[in-house]
């Protein structure tokens, strides 16, 4: 699918990050047909949510595990093919090398699609020093990007400020998948690099992740729906 084709309503990716299948369950309830994409990461997936992931896609739902695999890359090639049995669309690794090329090979045929994680969106250029790296975020970001294309990764993590740089790499080959979306006035959390959900369209994201501002809403429907139309006004 290319991103044109991409529906305005299934761009948005709300992240269950909350504690219990049933808090997940009652979130997806109340949601109810605005969202059709879905985030299970570390909270929900190791408080027994990853059956979640096949009860989500048997009602139609997508699903994109968010687990951030990182180990050699015989382990990792192993774990993403027992993934692939499980239901999800997207799954997630760090853009290392090794843990991409394994992650590529354990996928094999499969619908599976791999995103590597670039730099995470709660990463400064400090935050980056403080890890040992040389590079500043944008040049990390982009080299990553680079190496994943190669190694044939179906998508790329990052924040909607690189997505524009990135487009110009990938092309329309790869989706670009955001976090770090903040709508206008809301708590920015741990996150350092964000946007609005309007702003990060225009920059070229094709998915927008977005957790707290949904899950800890008083009314959930009422912000995702309002971010759907955000989307939906920037596609134009
Ligand atoms: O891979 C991710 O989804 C991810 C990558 C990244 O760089 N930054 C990031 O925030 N995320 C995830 O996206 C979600 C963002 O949640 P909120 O900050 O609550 O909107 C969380 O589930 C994070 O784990």
């Amino acid at each position: 699918m290319t991103p044109a084709e991409i529906a305005p309503k299934d761009r948005l990716i709300v992240a269950l990050d909350l504690p219990s299948v049933d808090a997940a369950e009652a979130t997806i309830n109340r949601l109810g047909d605005s969202v059709t994409f879905y985030k299970i990461g570390y909270r929900l997936a190791y408080a027994g949510g990853l059956p979640l992931v096949g009860k989500l896609a048997d009602k139609g739902k997508k699903v994109f595990l968010d687990l951030k695999l990182h180990d050699i890359g015989n382990t990792v090639m192993q774990g993403v093919e027992s993934i692939t049995r499980l239901g999800a669309t997207f799954l997630t690794v760090h853009a290392y090398p090794q843990t991409m090329k394994g992650a590529v090979e354990g996928r094999g045929n499969s619908s599976l699609k791999i995103l590597a994680v670039t730099v995470l969106t709660s990463y400064n250029e400090d935050d980056l020093h403080a890890a040992g790296y040389r590079l500043g975020v944008s040049e990390l970001v982009e080299a990553r990007a680079q190496q994943a294309q190669v190694l044939g990764i179906d998508g790329l993590v990052s924040s909607p400020e690189e997505a524009g740089a990135l487009r110009k790499i990938v092309g329309h080959q790869m989706h670009l998948v955001t976090p770090g979306i903040r709508p206008a006035g809301s708590a920015t959390g741990d996150q350092k690099r964000i946007m609005t959900p309007g702003r990060a369209i225009a920059a070229g994201a094709d998915y927008l992740v977005v957790g707290r501002p949904i899950v800890e809403a008083a009314d959930p429907k009422a912000v995702a729906d309002a971010i759907q139309a955000e989307i939906a006004q920037a596609l134009g």
